[in-house]
């Protein structure tokens, strides 16, 4: 007879034979506001999630009130432009005290240089919210491929809500508690997506892209912790990730639009033809004020700013970046 374990019992095998519990989770629901690319993304991950999903979109014709009852999370998937007009009507409206907004744009306001989540402050002060933000190409996730993302809140306990709703085996969800640092991230890599498009457009090779990703992610970090985002959370998902995520992608609109300039094409004749919103051409010429009026360098974000407004060429652009005075790696 062979020797069994020590601990071994009729008990323990039973208990381990059986499946694993199904942690139980609570049908919740979701309004989407917003059904371009992200918007639909975020619906369909609540959905499989089995949560009932109200969406909400301007070309729906459909009064906005309807859409916020009974919704225990309201989720922003518009682009800045959305977000700007939306935030403040909803703050006149008002929506229940108890529902968590969950901002999903990456962009900022070109009047003022709010952040989204700083334009639904303003209109819902009393408001837990938090940021969904990461390295998430809404196409790659509509294939069903692996990614992971992050839910940041300084509400901890909505923060972990929101975690539980979207988490899925193919959606992998973390929590930090930096949300302004989170959306920052997310917002200041669309300039930088750009600019590497225009790299790889003018096949500038590997070096050159790894070079500017790396003086990128430190240009970002001086701006994001001025502006009041922590330095770790730009190493994060949020940060570096996202960073990776569009720059390394065809997918990313804004590496397109950098790409298409590198080809010879106007602006407006890339962005009639670009398939949804690059955030990164508002938010270049946002950051351009920024920058000027707090004299923070970002010599990137520069001259995405100067090709942008047609006032060089993409080989201008990188001739200046590589004729920079010397210095030291900080
Ligand atoms: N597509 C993607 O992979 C991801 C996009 N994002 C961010 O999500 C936001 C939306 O992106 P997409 O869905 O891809 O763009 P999209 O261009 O596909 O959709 C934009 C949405 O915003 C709405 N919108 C625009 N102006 C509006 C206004 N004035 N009032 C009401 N609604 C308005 C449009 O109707 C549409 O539903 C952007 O800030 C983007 O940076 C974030 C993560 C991933
Ligand atoms: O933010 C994104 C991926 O995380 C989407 O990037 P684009 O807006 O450049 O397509």
């Amino acid at each position: 007879m062979t020797a069994q374990p020590a601990n071994f019992s009729a008990e323990s095998v039973s208990a381990a034979s059986l499946p694993k519990p199904v942690p139980l989770r609570p049908t919740v629901n979701l309004t989407v506001l917003g059904a371009g690319a992200w918007g639909g993304t975020l619906a369909t991950l609540a959905e499989r999630n089995g949560h009932r999903v109200r969406r909400w979109s301007r070309r729906f014709h459909a009064p906005i009130e309807d859409s916020l009852i009974g919704a225990e999370i309201l989720v922003s998937a518009m682009s800045i432009k959305g977000v700007v007009e939306l935030a403040p009507r909803l703050g006149q409206i008002g929506i229940d005290p108890a529902t968590i907004l969950v901002s999903a744009t990456k962009g900022l306001d070109p009047e003022t240089g709010r952040t989204p989540t700083q334009l639904w402050r303003d209109a819902l002060p009393q408001q837990a919210i938090a940021v969904l933000s990461g390295p998430n190409l809404a196409k790659e996730i509509m294939q069903d491929l692996p990614a992971a993302t992050v839910v940041s809140s300084s509400d901890a306990a909505a923060a972990q809500f929101v975690q539980r709703v979207f988490a899925s085996e193919r959606f992998r969800v973390y929590t930090n508690t930096d949300p302004l640092g989170t959306e920052l991230g997310g917002t200041l890599k669309n300039v930088i997506a750009i600019a590497v498009g225009v790299c790889d457009g003018l096949k500038l090779g590997t070096n050159a892209k790894s070079a500017l990703i790396t003086r990128a992610l430190a240009e970002i970090i001086r701006v994001g912790t001025y502006l009041g985002g922590e330095t770790d959370t730009f190493f994060g998902l949020s940060g570096l990730g996202d960073l990776l995520a569009t720059c390394n992608s065809p997918l990313s609109r804004n590496y397109q639009v950098g790409y298409q300039l590198a080809q010879g094409l106007s602006l407006s004749r890339v962005l009639a033809d670009l398939e949804g919103t690059a955030e990164g051409v508002n938010t270049a010429n946002v950051l351009f004020d920024v920058a000027q009026r707090e004299q923070i360098p970002m010599p990137i974000a520069h001259q995405v700013y100067l090709l942008l407004n047609e006032q060089i060429t993409p080989q201008q652009a990188v001739e200046a970046l590589m004729e920079r005075d010397l210095k030291s790696e900080d």
